[in-house]
């Protein structure tokens, strides 16, 4: 089985691209498996940059092709918050209920009509002496006011996805991955693969 690294730190991502990914015949490795204290700063100020930083230092310190991901919550109530601070929205312990907890407190007396979001991502593709690459995908939804479901990560307790007519955190792994901005972002990368990435796979 052929292996492919994620440049992330976040169990919940891993989960998502295993997923996505298991069905294509990758085993999905993380930084956590190949990398545990390579945390790279995200000093950009949009998806696309911070994707392109996490992408081209983790390529760059193992000297392999990497796909990295940054995404967040974009809520139109909050103009756009918490978007490129969604894992660091409460703080830098990047505690996801305590993210939900100030999401919600923000959104309290906001009516229904009111609460439409997206969830991002962007992914970057990285190899040593290739040019980076974007893919894009989002996923619409509206913030919930009480959370509901165990599944996923971040915010998918409080984001209903009005297509499934249920809370992104009541989805299964694959139903997620059908739907989701990070799913949307992968048919996007598989629609245009880099001839490089492609040949990889081969190898
Ligand atoms: O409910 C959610 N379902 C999702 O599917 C999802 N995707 C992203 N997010 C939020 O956005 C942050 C990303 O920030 P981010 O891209 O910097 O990642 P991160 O710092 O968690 O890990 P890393 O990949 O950088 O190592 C995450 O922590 C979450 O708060 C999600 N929330
Ligand atoms: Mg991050």
């Amino acid at each position: 089985m052929k292996k492919i690294v994620i440049a992330t730190q976040n169990k919940g991502k891993a989960k998502d691209f295993e997923a996505l990914l298991a069905p294509l015949g990758y085993k999905v490795l993380t930084l956590l498996d190949v990398a545990q204290d390579l945390d790279v700063e995200e000093t950009g100020v949009t998806f696309e940059e911070n994707a392109i930083l996490k992408a081209e230092a983790v390529s760059k310190v193992l000297g392999i092709p990497v796909i990295s991901d940054d995404s967040g919550l974009e809520i139109d109530a909050l103009n756009g918050e918490p978007g490129v601070y969604s894992a660091r929205y409460a703080g830098a312990a990047k505690s996801d209920s305590a993210n939900i907890d100030k999401v919600l407190e923000k959104m309290s007396g906001v009516p229904e009509n009111g609460r439409t979001a997206r969830f991002r991502c962007v992914l970057a593709v990285a190899a040593p002496n290739e040019k980076t690459e974007t893919f894009s995908g989002s996923c619409e939804g509206i913030i919930l006011s009480t959370p509901q479901g165990n599944n996923g990560f971040g915010y998918d307790p409080i984001f209903y996805v009005p297509a499934q007519s249920k809370a992104m955190a009541e989805l299964l792994p694959h139903e997620k991955a059908a739907i989701s901005h990070r799913g949307n972002a992968l048919r996007e990368l598989q629609q245009r693969m880099p001839k490089w990435l492609d040949e990889e796979k081969q190898s």
